[in-house]
């Protein structure tokens, strides 16, 4: 069993136990009742806004099932205040229990306390995680197409926009991003991370960047260590860089996004100056 099999294997199992608390037709109540989305597609530079920018996504991340424990996060509320005030377009919430350390409380907290975007992380199997997501003010979803057949796909990213959300639809070869193009994804994310051997290989950005169509954001997700890495995202055509580890640890994680929003925008001024835009 790969390590993604086994996650969502743990992941079906904990969902069961929340649908016989809250049943979906309540949940969809929840979810009816909950403040409207924000738009994370203009947060993260969508059609209308400026160019030029990279946008930050920052994540609240406990541990990871490659690394374990990255940080201890006693205040996950007080972590993402520091990212918006860092200039984050969106923030990431892990909600996945068994190996990631995150849950729906974590996500509630963040909630309370920023007012931009927020990415439900989790490894969305089944609709009622989308209801639930909305239930809880998420703004955006994760739909990792490597977990999905074509049908779940579509149907998942039908009912996120019927909600008013947008979805993250992560990639990690040619053929997911063709998938994700062709379910119509408006924000495709390039994983660097094998999430069923969990390596990392950041060569595999620039040419799936390269084959998404113009109208959809591209995310570089996974890897990020230091403004150099970001500057070689933002030159290879990010639109935004998805970061968990290296802001959890950092302990100005602020001044880290400022950093690299800065790098990535000087690195796309390059970018478009060489004619690649
Ligand atoms: O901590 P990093 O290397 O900066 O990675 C963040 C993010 O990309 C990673 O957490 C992630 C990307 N896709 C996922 C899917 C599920 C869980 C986690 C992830």
């Amino acid at each position: 069993m790969s390590v993604l099999d086994d996650i969502i294997a743990g992941v079906a199992e904990d969902l069961e136990a929340r649908r016989q608390a809250v049943p979906l037709k309540q949940m969809r109540e929840r979810a009816r009742a909950a403040a409207p989305a924000l738009d994370a597609f203009a947060a993260l530079g969508g059609n209308d806004n400026p160019r030029g920018e990279l946008r930050v996504i920052a994540e609240v991340k406990r541990s990871s099932p490659s690394k374990g424990a990255l940080a201890d996060i006693a205040d996950p509320a007080s972590l993402a205040a520091s990212y918006e005030r860092g200039g984050a377009a969106v923030i990431s919430v892990l909600t996945e229990q068994r190996r990631f350390g995150g849950s729906l409380a974590d996500f509630d907290a963040v909630r309370d306390v920023v007012r931009i975007p927020l990415l439900r992380k989790d490894f969305t199997v089944d609709e009622y995680q989308i209801w639930e997501a909305r239930a809880h003010g998420a703004d955006l979803v994760l739909l990792i197409v490597a977990a999905l057949d074509d049908a779940q796909l579509k149907d998942f990213l039908a009912l996120t926009h019927e909600l008013g959300m947008n979805a993250l639809v992560e990639t990690h070869t040619q053929h997911e991003v063709e998938r994700a193009v062709a379910v119509g994804a408006r924000i495709i994310g390039v994983n660097v991370r094998n999430l069923k051997t969990l390596d990392v290989d950041r060569s595999v950005f620039a040419p799936l960047a390269d084959s998404i169509p113009s109208g959809a954001l591209v995310i570089a997700e996974s890897g990020v260590r230091d403004a150099a890495d970001v500057e070689q995202y933002a030159a290879d055509g990010a639109n935004a860089v998805l970061v968990g580890e290296a802001l959890v640890r950092h302990n100005d994680p602020a001044a880290t996004i400022a950093d690299f929003a800065q790098t990535g925008r000087k690195a796309i001024a390059a970018r478009q100056m060489h004619g690649k835009d």
